[in-house]
């Protein structure tokens, strides 16, 4: 079991906490802490702030993910997809929105706009090499067992 630290930034105590909506669900749902409604049109993008600071152990990362239903129905899903959160990150976490759609996309204070998944982060040492190890692969990649 890892902890987790959700705080609600001030003014956002009407907004609700990261959420899973289902008992085993892998994502926190994550709800814009906007003020008025936010518009994004068709091509635009914008960073929606979630109310919240976190903090969690660095063994851990959080990734922002789309929700497949607001991909499907609308075209919106994260630019950056999927966001990196860091385990030292103490700044409000915001979700980077675009609209992929053909419509103008409408974002209310309160909505589910994105998914947050926990990852365990391993322990890396890194070592600068003149040679690497040879593998069959060697250096073909992008395609190059066909399509
Ligand atoms: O979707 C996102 C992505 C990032 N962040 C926050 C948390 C993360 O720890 C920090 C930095 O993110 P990232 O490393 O992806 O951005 P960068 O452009 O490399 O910025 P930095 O130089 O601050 O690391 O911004 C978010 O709130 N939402
Ligand atoms: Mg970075």
């Amino acid at each position: 079991m890892h902890q987790v630290l959700f705080k609600r930034l001030p003014g956002n105590e009407d907004v609700s906490l990261p959420t899973r909506m289902s008992e085993a669900a892998a994502g926190f749902d994550l709800h814009a802490a906007v003020g008025e409604n936010v518009v994004l049109q068709p091509g635009e993008r914008g960073l929606i702030p979630a109310g919240f600071a976190m903090a969690m152990p660095p063994e851990l990362e959080a990734q922002i993910r789309p929700r497949s239903g607001l991909a499907y129905k609308h075209g919106i899903t994260c630019l950056n997809s999927p966001g990196t959160i860091d385990a030292d990150y103490r700044g409000e976490v915001k979700v980077l929105l675009i609209n992929l759609g053909q419509e103008p996309f409408v974002i209310a204070r309160g909505e589910r706009i994105a998914q947050m998944v926990f990852q365990t982060v391993p322990t890396i040492s890194i070592q600068e090499a003149d040679e690497l190890p040879e593998t069959l692969r060697g250096a073909g990649g992008f395609g190059h067992t066909g399509k």
